[in-house]
C-alpha cells in the first residue's frame, strides 16, 4: 500500500479527503513487460488470421501470385498476371455494369477504408469530440466495413456504449469535412449500429430535365425531382401543406411546375384541380389554361382563398359524422391552392384588410383542409415571422438556397442545421437544390428539382389545358 514503485502516485480518482487519516484506494501494479509483448503478437496474429476473411479477394491475389512466383518462376507470373489484366479488361469492356459491381467498387471501397477512413478516423473523431473518455480510457467508436455505391461511401460503424447516432447527426459538417468530402449524412440501423453515408461526388450538379408525366399520378408520392442517392424525390401534396422557401432565384418555381406537371393525368380527368395564385404574374401565368382558378391581385387572390375556404367548409360539413378522409372523385377533386410569393398577401400587400383576409383564409385553410383534400402549396423568399407567422401551420417544407444561417432551423425545424441541412450554403449556380426533411426521418437529404422548361409548359398546356380560357380563370380580374 505505501509502496513508493513509479506510477503509484499517479491514479487519483477521487481527491483526498483533509478530515480522513487513512485512505483507501486501489494499488496499481506494475504489468509485466512480458504480458504488454505478449498482447501485441496476440493482436497481430489475430489481425492477420482475420484478414483473409475481410479482404479474401486481395489476399487470395497476393498468395497465388506468391505461390506461382515462387514455385513457377518470374516469368510465368508476368503471364498470368497478363492474362488476368486482359481478362479484366474484356469484363470491364464488356460487362461494364457487372464489373463495376463485383470488382470496381469493391476495390474502391478497400482503399477507400485503408487510405481515407481507417487514417483520420481517430483524428477526425477526437477533434469532432465523439470519442469517448473513461477512467482515462479513450473509446473510439469502431469502422466495421466500408462499401461503395457509385456516388458514396457507405461506413458501417459500431457507436461506443452509452452513445446515440444523434452525437453523430449533431456532428455531420465536422465529419463531411474532416473525410473530405461535400456532405455526410447517418442511418440508423439497430442498437450500436449506423451507417454514415459520405458522397464521392455532387450528384445533383447537373440540371434534371422534366421528368416523363406519370400515368397514374400518386398525389402521396409525386415525382419532383431527384434525392442525391440517385433515387426519386417524391413529394406528397394529398393530407399536407407545402412550403417552399428560397430566396429569389432559388428555383421555387422549378418545385412548383414538377408537382403540377407530376399532376397532370389528374387534372385532365377531374379528380385533381390546380388553383393559381400569381402576384408576380410571371411564374404561374404561363400555364394559365391548367388552372381551375386563377387570380393575380391582391384582392382576386382573396376571393380566391376564401372561395377555397367555402368550398373547404362545404365539404367537411357534408362529410362531418361520415367519412374521415378524402378520396379525389370528380365530384369531391383534390385542391391544391398554389400561392407563388405568399407573403405579397401576407406581408407586402398595401391593403391591410386584403392582408388581413388573406392571412386568415391561409390560417383556416391550412389547419381544416388536409382531410377533406384541400391542400396549400405556397411559395416564400423570407421565411421570417414578420413575414409570414403561418410557417408552422405547414407540415411540409422545403428549404432551398436561404440568405442566412438561422434561417436553416426556422424553415426545417431544430436542429436540422446541426443535422447538416447547409441550405444557406447552397451553391447560387445550383438552382433548384434543396433540402428536404422525409418522413420519418429527423436527418435532412438534399434534393434537386427538375426543371420545367417554358417549352414544357408550353407542351403541358397544349396536351392538358382547357381550350376556353374564359372557362378557368373566372377569379382573375384583369
Ligand atoms: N431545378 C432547376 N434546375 C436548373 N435550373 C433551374 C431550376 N430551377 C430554376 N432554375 C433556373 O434558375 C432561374 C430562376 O428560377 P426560378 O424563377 O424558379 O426561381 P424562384 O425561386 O422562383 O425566383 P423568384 O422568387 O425570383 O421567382 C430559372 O430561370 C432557371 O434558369
Amino acid at each position: 500500500m505505501l509502496s513508493n514503485k513509479p506510477g503509484t502516485h499517479q491514479v487519483t480518482l477521487t481527491a483526498p479527503v483533509p478530515a480522513h487519516a487513512f485512505r483507501f484506494s486501489t494499488p496499481v501494479v506494475e504489468t509485466p513487460g512480458i504480458l504488454i509483448i505478449g498482447r501485441w503478437i496476440g493482436r497481430i496474429v489475430a489481425f492477420l488470421a482475420r484478414l483473409p476473411f475481410r479482404f479474401p479477394v486481395a489476399v487470395g491475389t497476393v498468395t497465388v501470385s506468391g505461390l506461382v512466383g515462387y514455385f513457377l518462376g518470374w516469368g510465368a507470373l508476368a503471364a498470368l498476371w497478363s492474362v488476368v489484366d486482359i481478362g479484366l479488361l474484356v469484363w470491364w469492356r464488356r460487362w461494364p455494369s457487372t464489373f463495376r459491381t463485383l470488382l470496381g467498387l469493391r476495390v474502391v471501397a478497400a482503399w477507400r477504408w485503408v487510405w481515407i477512413y481507417r487514417r483520420h478516423w481517430q483524428p477526425v473523431l477526437v477533434v469532432a469530440g465523439l470519442a469517448e473518455t473513461y477512467a482515462e480510457r479513450q473509446y473510439l467508436p469502431r469502422i466495421r466495413r466500408v462499401t461503395c455505391s457509385q456516388w458514396s461511401d457507405r461506413v458501417r460503424v459500431r457507436l461506443v456504449a452509452g452513445t446515440t447516432p444523434a452525437h453523430f447527426e449533431e456532428r455531420v459538417t465536422e465529419l463531411a469535412h474532416g473525410f473530405g468530402a461535400p456532405s455526410c449524412r447517418v442511418t440508423t440501423l439497430g442498437a450500436r449500429d449506423i451507417v454514415l453515408e459520405f458522397p464521392r461526388r455532387d450528384t445533383l450538379a447537373n440540371p434534371i430535365d422534366a421528368l416523363p408525366v406519370p400515368e397514374v399520378p400518386d398525389l402521396d408520392a409525386l415525382p419532383v425531382g431527384q434525392r442525391e442517392d440517385g433515387t426519386p424525390w417524391l413529394l406528397k401534396l394529398h393530407g399536407t401543406h407545402v412550403l417552399v422557401v428560397g430566396v429569389t432565384g432559388a428555383g421555387k418555381g422549378s418545385v412548383i411546375w414538377s408537382a403540377i406537371r407530376a399532376m397532370l393525368p389528374a387534372l385532365a380527368d377531374g379528380t385533381a384541380q390546380v388553383w393559381a395564385i400569381d402576384p408576380k404574374r410571371m411564374e404561374l401565368s404561363y400555364g394559365r389554361t391548367l388552372f381551375a382558378r386563377y387570380a393575380d391581385t391582391g384582392e382576386s387572390a382573396v376571393t380566391l382563398l376564401e372561395t377555397a375556404v367555402t368550398d373547404m367548409q362545404e365539404r367537411a360539413e357534408r362529410y362531418a359524422g361520415k367519412q374521415r378522409s378524402h378520396t379525389p372523385t370528380v365530384a369531391d377533386p383534390f385542391v391544391v391552392v398554389v400561392l407563388d410569393e405568399v407573403a405579397f398577401l401576407t406581408a407586402y400587400h398595401p391593403d391591410r384588410d386584403v392582408r388581413r383576409r388573406a392571412e386568415n383564409a391561409i390560417a383556416t385553410l391550412t389547419s381544416q383542409g388536409r382531410s377533406v383534400g384541400f391542400t396549400v402549396l405556397a411559395a416564400l423568399q423570407d421565411p421570417r415571422k414578420e413575414v409570414m407567422n403561418l410557417r408552422n401551420l405547414f407540415p411540409d417544407k422545403i428549404a432551398l438556397r436561404l440568405d442566412e444561417a438561422t434561417q436553416v432551423d426556422m424553415v426545417l425545424g431544430e436542429g436540422a442545421r446541426d443535422r447538416g441541412a447547409n441550405a444557406h450554403l447552397i451553391d447560387p449556380d445550383l438552382p433548384g437544390v434543396a433540402f428536404v426533411r422525409l418522413e420519418g426521418s429527423p436527418v435532412p437529404v438534399r434534393v434537386r428539382a427538375a426543371y420545367v422548361s417554358d417549352d414544357d409548359i408550353t407542351a403541358m398546356t397544349n396536351d392538358y389545358g382547357a381550350t376556353e380560357t374564359g372557362s378557368v380563370d373566372a377569379d382573375s380580374d384583369r
